[in-house]
């Protein structure tokens, strides 16, 4: 994935210093790393970074964790402009699911409940042993919440996990939908992160007909959503730049593809960091 980024800021090294970046993120995707021991992620990422006026290599930045967290801050931008400013902020104690508790379930669920005021979170896992663990966790964890009451619950089926909750995230590798429609109620916003078959292979069509299509890139959408059948709305980037208005449909789905230039611009913050410190 090639990601190119020009005349930016980076407020944490030097307001006033422009950066440029040119990268490269390499992904691999092997399902089985979870069974090995020690389990070995399975997603892992690479990001090289070159020199804008050479073109010569300049770092390469071990990707994982970047891309880990990195995808779950972009669903929590696109959860906060698709969701929580469509609500009334004076209820907004919201119920989240997360379907899917590996890697990207994990930092989802810590990411949401740091950020937002998550009143109960709903966990579904296919080895129902992970969601345990999560569970036990996230528990652990209640103190560094926003709402230190959070009540956490694991769930045998996808339907029950769903039925009550507001905000949805879907990080598995199913290569076929388990998120149908007739388990959603209303007013529900929709993080569909994992990529099995495709990148919309866990979520049913009939979701996405009867929802709002947001996704992070056109450009990604164009290569990579080829075989989505329905409209899709915009970019995040849009609704926060104001180009698109804030939906106010009660249900939205945020198709996250990823991005390489986010990784990219959060590698070259990394390599500035060290850079400074070093001197
Ligand atoms: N949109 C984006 O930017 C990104 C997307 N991804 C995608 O997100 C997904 C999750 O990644 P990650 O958390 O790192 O991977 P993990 O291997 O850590 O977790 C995979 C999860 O998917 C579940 N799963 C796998 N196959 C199935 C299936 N057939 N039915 C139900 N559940 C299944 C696993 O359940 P179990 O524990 O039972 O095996 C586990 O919960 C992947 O598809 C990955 O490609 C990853 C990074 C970025
Ligand atoms: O952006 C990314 O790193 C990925 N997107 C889908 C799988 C991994």
């Amino acid at each position: 994935m090639l990601a190119v980024l020009n005349n930016y800021k980076l407020s944490s090294i030097d307001e006033h210093k422009t950066f440029h970046t040119i990268g490269q993120k390499l992904v691999t995707y092997f399902q089985d790393n979870v069974n090995l021991q020690p389990p070995v992620p399975t997603t892992l990422a690479t990001i090289c970074l070159f020199d804008n006026v050479t073109g010569k290599l300049r770092s390469i930045i071990e990707g994982t964790e970047i891309t880990s967290w990195r995808t779950a801050a972009s669903s929590l931008v696109a959860t906060k402009y698709l969701y929580f400013n469509r609500i009334d902020k004076t209820t907004a104690d919201s119920v989240l699911a997360i379907i899917g508790c590996g890697v990207q379930g994990r930092i989802h669920a810590i990411g949401m409940c740091s950020t937002f005021n998550i009143s109960t979170i709903n966990l579904w896992n296919r080895t129902n042993s992970k969601a345990e663990s999560l569970a036990v966790e996230l528990e652990n964890m209640k103190a560094t919440f926003q709402n230190k009451n959070l009540k956490i619950y694991v769930h045998n089926s996808v339907g029950e996990c769903v039925a009550e909750s507001d905000i949805i995230v879907t990080a598995t590798g199913n290569r076929t939908p388990l998120l149908f429609g007739h388990m959603l109620k209303t007013n529900v916003h929709i993080n569909a992160v994992g990529y099995g078959q495709t990148h919309h292979s866990e979520v049913d069509g009939g979701v996405y007909e009867n929802g709002k299509i947001y996704v992070d890139s056109w450009t990604g959408a164009e290569a990579e959503l080829k075989t989505l059948n329905y409209p899709i709305e915009g970019e995040v980037g849009e609704v926060i730049n104001g180009v698109k208005e804030t939906p106010t449909q009660a249900l939205t789905i945020f198709q996250s593809l990823g991005m390489a230039v986010e990784d990219a611009v959060v590698g070259q913050l990394i390599v500035e960091l060290y850079e400074k410190n070093k001197k």
